[in-house]
């Protein structure tokens, strides 16, 4: 954002002025859209660029007929931010932005968040952390708040970078702002998909202020235009569907001329007697996917267990490594899925000559905890990995290690401690204890910069696997080995959660890698695919219902 705000400034085309009253305008004109009637804001402008904003938001709420509180602070901010600040100083007072000079104010309509945006560099601390906590709750009103809080580009202090919040405990529940509605300019930001962005930033608006012509980059090569800025509302999903629906057409989802092996072979290897279920959801999805052919291929004495439909599905036993690889030997099949239901000690013996095949293939799964025991030697870059949060802490010890943050100590174990101090338990303990705590709130404190976000960590599993990684959630993230990324907020479809959706995601991916999609594109559109079939489903959904909905889903892309 702040490269394409500086090219556009040198162009000369803009000024940073301008950027900012467009900015400012266009929070403004989303308020007055959402409450017609003029009301009472109060704006609470922080020392930057982003206070700058708020300073336009007031002078524009009460050109139209609000009454309209600004706290500010006494500091000098940049240029366009000060120019902004007087501005507004010729039409009202500026008061401390302090928490009792908040409080002391009137119950207002609105509450106007320009404290940080992009340029948060450091937890909050002091006055303005005391008032973050009072919005998000502590003094007992968040709910009025989130009813009421407007925020520019995001609620202060969460870092945009990771969706997490700078000086709070990674996990939900501290005192932190939520907004009822987030305005943010030209493009959403990592950290409004990621974590706790999609909860905290309430309705996403992404407001055009004219820097599209900026954005002009190179992707994968080839110099592209993204589709113009809109907003969208709710928006979660804006940034993804915006690039994949581009990307659908230009990876042709659509099945042009040719026989059914001219769309690929895949192979499911199912685990045991008793166990198909999972890659039976798996073979489903790679058939309704578009694939020519899907074999599934549990062992042989399992392989009664599969004779209902789908008829269309194939069936052919696999008897361990040996079995796979005389399997493999036909050039014809063009991906394989390994991990559900499989077993891991079945998935385990399979790795070798898979990964030795050099066959596309999505790992997922049992696959993946047999791949944390055996190591990651052989994996390439035609591999899919698709782990859950727990399946990358089996696989990436440290890096998910780093990704939750410091831990809170276990503080249960003081009221252990205390009740068996009687018995002889030193009272040192209690002492550590607290100690411990105190040591956790410091380095919460201390955090400073981007906070390490689920982007940073699936592009170092990437890189350090040499595979495509698919980390899974409400927020997932796609990495490829090269660094390019891309994010899927399916935050809207939480229906998701729900057993078996992951063997119907390896399923999809499986699907499109067999028809001949770069592993980036197969799983980044996996996901796309698979969130869509389920909000096409809608709640009540069961993993059962995720393939049959695909039809519909091509249908709705104008496939
Ligand atoms: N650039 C453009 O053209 C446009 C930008 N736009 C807007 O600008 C926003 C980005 O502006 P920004 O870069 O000035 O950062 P911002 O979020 O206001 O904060 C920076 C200030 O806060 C300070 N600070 C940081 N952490 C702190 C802490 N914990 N506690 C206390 N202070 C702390 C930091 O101080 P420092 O770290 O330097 O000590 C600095 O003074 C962006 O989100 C968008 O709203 C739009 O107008 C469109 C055009
Ligand atoms: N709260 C949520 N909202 C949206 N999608 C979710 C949510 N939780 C999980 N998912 C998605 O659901 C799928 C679950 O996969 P997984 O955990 O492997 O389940 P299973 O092993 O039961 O198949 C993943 O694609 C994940 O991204
Ligand atoms: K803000």
């Amino acid at each position: 954002m702040r490269a394409l705000e500086s090219a556009a400034m040198a162009s000369g085309a803009v000024t940073g002025l301008e950027l900012m009253e467009r900015a400012g305008a266009a929070v403004a004109g989303h308020i007055r859209l959402r409450w017609p009637k003029a009301g009472r804001a109060t704006v609470l402008c922080g020392p930057g660029n982003n206070g700058g904003d708020g300073y336009v938001v007031a002078r524009h709420l009460h050109q139209a007929g609000w009454r309209v509180r600004v706290l500010g602070m006494d500091n000098t901010p940049g240029p366009d931010a000060a120019e902004m600040k007087r501005r507004w100083a010729e039409m009202g007072e500026i008061a401390p932005l302090t928490c009792g000079v908040f409080r002391a104010g009137a119950s207002c309509d609105v509450y106007v968040d320009a404290i940080f945006g992009t340029g948060l560099t450091r937890a909050p601390q002091g006055e303005i952390a005391k008032m973050l906590a009072y919005m998000g709750g502590s003094g007992g009103d968040g709910h009025f708040f989130r009813e009421r809080v407007v925020a520019v580009d995001c609620p202060s202090g969460l870092c945009l970078d990771s969706g997490a919040f700078l000086g709070a405990p990674r996990q939900p529940g501290e005192f932190v702002p939520h907004a009822r509605m987030t305005v943010a300019f030209d493009s959403p930001k990592p950290g409004h998909l990621l974590e706790r962005g999609p909860e905290v930033c309430g309705e996403l608006v992404v407001a055009d202020i004219g820097l599209r012509q900026w954005r002009e980059r190179y992707e994968n090569g080839r110099a592209v235009r993204p589709a113009r800025t809109v907003a969208v509302w709710p928006a979660h999903d804006v940034a993804d569907e915006r690039a994949n629906r581009s990307r659908l057409s230009a990876a042709c989802l659509a099945k042009h001329a040719g026989h059914k092996f001219t769309h690929g072979h895949a192979l499911i290897v199912a685990g045991g007697f008793g166990h198909g279920g999972a890659a039976r959801l798996t073979a489903r999805a790679a058939l309704r996917t578009g694939a020519g052919l899907v074999t599934l291929g549990p062992p042989k004495s399992a392989l009664i267990e599969h004779a209902g439909p789908p008829d269309a599905l194939m069936r052919r036993g696999v008897d361990g490594a040996e079995g796979l690889a005389t399997l493999l030997a036909d050039s014809r099949i063009t991906a394989v899925a390994l991990g559900p239901g499989c077993g891991v000690d079945r998935a385990g013996a399979m790795l070798d000559p898979l990964l030795a095949s050099k066959r596309p293939c999505v790992l997922d799964a049992d696959a993946l905890t047999a791949l944390a025991a055996r190591g990651l030697e052989g994996l390439h870059e035609g591999c899919v990995l698709t782990p859950h949060e727990g399946e990358f802490a089996r696989l990436f010890p440290d890096l998910a290690e780093r990704l939750a943050g410091p831990r809170p100590p276990r503080m249960m174990i003081v009221a252990d401690y205390g009740r068996r101090g009687a018995e002889g338990t030193p009272v040192d303990n209690i002492a550590a204890q607290w100690q411990a705590l105190a040591d956790y709130h410091r380095a919460l404190a201390d955090q400073r910069g981007p906070l390490y976000s689920k982007l940073d960590a699936a592009r170092d599993a990437a890189a350090r696997c040499g595979a495509v990684v698919l980390l899974k959630g409400p927020d997932t993230v796609i990495a490829a080995p090269d660094g390019q990324a891309r994010i899927h907020s399916a935050y809207y479809v939480p229906w998701l959660a729900t057993a078996g959706s992951g063997d119907v995601l390896a399923g999809i991916i499986t699907g499109l890698l067999a028809r001949g999609l770069p592993p980036l594109d197969a799983a980044a559109t996996g996901a796309f695919l698979h969130a869509q079939a389920a909000r096409r489903f809608g709640p009540g959904l069961i993993a059962d219902d995720l393939p049959d909905q695909l039809p519909g889903v091509f249908r709705d892309l104008g496939l």
